[in-house]
């Protein structure tokens, strides 16, 4: 392509003169040729010069032979190496003589004929050129010094989106962005690498001046360099190398140890984990193998083999075998990862160090003995409360005194249990010692108001053989002692004498006794519940009980609210004493509205024995089925009932009592009937006058219940 050799051409060799030769020779030969000069060529075959035929011609024949040589011109012969594009012909010669590089004549070629070979040359290489320069992906655009467009490609057009049609032979101003072409051919300054956008394609232009032989500027040329592509890539490249540097910063700040080995087990990748874990750094390791890395003796086993042998994720536990973290036990799981093709593309290894998941292991078993632990407690509690399913907690003040139970069971202090005759004083000491750790010894209960101060002395404490008239020969053992490992209930205690007292306090203290008529002391194991219907605090300020033996016995006071201050807890004893009732008796009885109504007004001075004692007789004595009003007792039949007596147990000024009968009044009304409106209309005053009473007597409607039973041991202590 574009590569002509002057051999290429047809030469003619054989025509030719010699210098020696005549002008008859040459006119002879020239005869009937149509070149008008012939070469001229020395004997020893340089190239001398040409002979113009026509010239020879012209001159006058002679009879004598004349010389070539004055006629020869000399010209420059074409060298056969010479390119036949780059030679410019001036003078008036037809032929191109030939030479090779010693100047030795070849041939010649006629003028015509180098001609239209060239021409054909030209031709061709313009075609080529135009193809070259449409095929080239970058737009390129000459213009010359009018600014008139005479070259423009195929990528012009689609860059520029004009046609060649609409710009050829146009000025360059056609062109709404010329891409600076203008300037370069006004200034003659090339400019390369400058990034636009043009029509929407990123550009990088090159502007070159085209320059003739005297270094004027003939033209310019753009050449429109589309990098949209290179632009898109250099973008999918950022993205990539963004998602490569996120993907980086999630291996290496990964708190599990990571490696990375290739389809063969090369290790190509490793976290700084993975260093710390297993105490090699990744210089060590990348490139080798997981085999060598075992048979190196880094250590005993490997998760990537196992996964790249078995292609599935594989764990492993494996041992430190060498370096600083020998001895390290860890667990490695090896993840094989698939190409779309199915091969086997990657296995990633993943390293925990087995002693931080034995620490936690070892939490998780603490947890678990806790969780077990509170399982069993939460059992307990509710084997407990199942121990309470024989008598009635409703109301807020009677779970109060269970969780004191539950709470006291678990010790050996000494309680004492107050309230009311009928409240269920023994059975709630009942009830702690089942739940104590004394439930599988005995439970003895000794009513201290029921048996004479003498005998009973000798009944708390046993006596040794003889010791007084009418005693057994070998004497008794006492409650103290039969109760050991147990408890010992003593009931009534308010009815103890004064002596027996003393001897009590005693036994309190030492946890020993004397039996009567004894001298040896014997230790005792026996847990102590006293209790009582009566104000020891009043007793103790009337010089009737000891002080100290109150203070001994008072370390934990259960006082059991009466039943006419905890109602909610009526219907479900109700229920519970009708069901106990029917059964004994096989009946079926059930109460009527109108009875439950009467039985829940009534204060029930003797509480739940009085409430079991009205129930029984009723069930006893009424035929129907359907117990009616006229069934009740008489005392029960009185409408008026709702008004409840006031009872008073103590002499005490009036003024006080008065007080306290209003103040008891309000909080009672105020929890029945919830608003002072209420209130007002059934204590039958006005709602300003509760108002102020309320105020006062300091009460807070919400804690009118709970303060009821502290304001009764107020009125009895006065
Ligand atoms: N919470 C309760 N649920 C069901 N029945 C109860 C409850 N409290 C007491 N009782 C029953 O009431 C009756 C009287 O109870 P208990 O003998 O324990 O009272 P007390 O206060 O010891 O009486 P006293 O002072 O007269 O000795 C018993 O039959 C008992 O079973």
């Amino acid at each position: 392509m574009f590569l002509i050799n002057i051999s290429h051409f047809d030469i003619i060799r054989n025509i030719l003169l010699y210098e020696g030769d005549s002008v008859e020779v040459a006119l002879e030969c020239g005869r009937g040729l149509p070149y008008c000069s012939l070469p001229v060529v020395s004997t020893s075959g340089y190239f001398i010069g040409l002979i113009s035929i026509r010239a020879l011609l012209r001159e006058k024949p002679t009879a004598e032979k004349r010389s070539l040589a004055a006629y020869i011109k000399k010209v420059t012969a074409f060298s056969i190496h010479d390119n036949p594009l780059s030679y410019q012909w001036q003078g008036s010669e037809d032929i191109l003589p030939i030479t090779d590089e010693n100047n030795q004549y070849i041939g010649f070629v006629s003028m015509h004929e180098f001609y239209r070979i060239l021409n054909t040359e030209y031709k061709s290489m313009a075609a080529e050129y135009s193809q070259i320069l449409n095929s080239t992906y970058n737009g390129i655009i000459v213009i010359n010094t009018e600014g008139q467009i005479v070259i423009y490609n195929s990528a012009a057009e689609r860059i520029l989106g004009k046609s060649r049609a609409e710009i050829y032979g146009k000025h360059m101003s056609v062109i709404t962005d010329d891409g600076g072409l203008m300037e370069t051919l006004e200034t003659g300054q090339p400019s390369v690498g400058v990034k636009t956008l043009l029509n929407g394609y990123s550009i990088i232009t090159n502007r070159t001046p085209l320059m003739d032989d005297a270094g004027h500027v003939v033209g310019a040329m753009g050449v429109f360099i589309d990098v949209s592509d290179l632009d898109r890539v250099s973008l999918e490249l950022q993205v990539n190398k963004a998602l490569a540097s996120e993907l980086n910063a999630i291996i290496e700040s990964s708190y599990d140890g990571l490696y990375i080995a290739d389809r063969e087990g090369k290790v190509i990748r490793v976290n700084s984990s993975w260093e710390k874990i297993c105490g090699f750094s990744r210089q060590e390791i990348l490139g080798k193998t997981a085999k060598e890395l075992v048979t190196m003796g880094l250590y005993d086993n490997s998760a990537a083999l196992l996964a790249l042998e078995k292609r599935e994720t594989s764990t492993v536990m494996l041992e430190i075998t060498s370096g600083p973290k020998k001895g390290q036990r860890i667990i490695a799981t090896g993840t094989p990862v698939f190409a779309e093709s199915g091969d086997l593309d990657l296995v990633v290894v993943n390293v925990r160090d087995i002693t931080a998941l034995e620490h936690l292991k070892a939490q998780l078993d603490e947890t678990r003995e806790l969780s077990r632990r509170y399982a069993n407690e939460l059992n307990e509690i509710r084997l407990q409360c199942n121990k309470f399913d024989d008598i009635v907690v409703k109301s807020r003040a009677m779970q109060k005194v269970i969780e004191m139970v539950i709470r006291v069971s678990q010790v050996d202090s000494t309680i004492i249990i107050t309230g009311e005759s009928g409240v269920g004083k023994e059975v709630i000491a009942q009830k702690i010692h089942l739940l104590s750790n004394r439930k599988d010894h005995s439970l003895i209960k000794i009513n201290c108001g029921a048996i004479p101060e003498n005998l009973l002395e000798s009944e708390l404490f046993g006596y040794e053989g003889g010791a007084f008239t009418g005693a057994r020969k070998d004497g008794k053992i006492g409650m103290f002692e039969l109760a050991s490992g147990g408890t010992l209930l003593l009931d009534e205690i308010g009815d103890l004498s004064l002596n027996l007292q003393v001897k009590l306090l005693r036994v309190l203290q030492e946890r020993e006794i004397v039996r009567v008529g004894g001298i040896k002391t014997i230790k005792i194991d026996t847990r102590i519940i006293a209790a009582t219907n009566k104000d020891l605090v009043l007793m103790v300020r009337q010089g009737s009980f000891r002080e100290d033996l109150f203070y001994r016995l008072n370390v934990v006071n259960i006082k059991i609210p009466p039943l006419r201050n905890r109602k909610e807890d009526l219907p479900p004893l109700i229920n519970m004493i009708l069901h106990r009732l029917n059964t004994k008796y096989h009946r079926k009885k059930h109460l009527s509205s109108s009875v439950i109504e009467r039985l829940y007004l009534y204060d029930w001075p003797g509480n739940i024995r009085e409430l079991e004692n009205t129930l029984e007789r009723v069930i006893v004595l009424a035929y129907e089925d359907v117990i009616q009003l006229e069934h009740l007792p008489d005392f029960l039949q009185n409408n008026e009932i709702k008004i409840a007596p006031v009872i008073l147990k103590n002499i005490v000024p009036l003024k006080t009592a008065i007080e306290e009968t209003e103040c008891q009044l309000l909080k009672k009304a105020l929890k029945e009937y919830g608003t002072t409106r209420k209130v007002a209309k059934v204590l039958e005053v006005n709602q300003s006058t509760i108002v102020r009473k309320m105020q006062q007597y300091h009460i807070d409607k919400d804690d009118a219940e709970e303060h009821q039973e502290d304001a009764y041991a107020h009125l009895l202590r006065i």
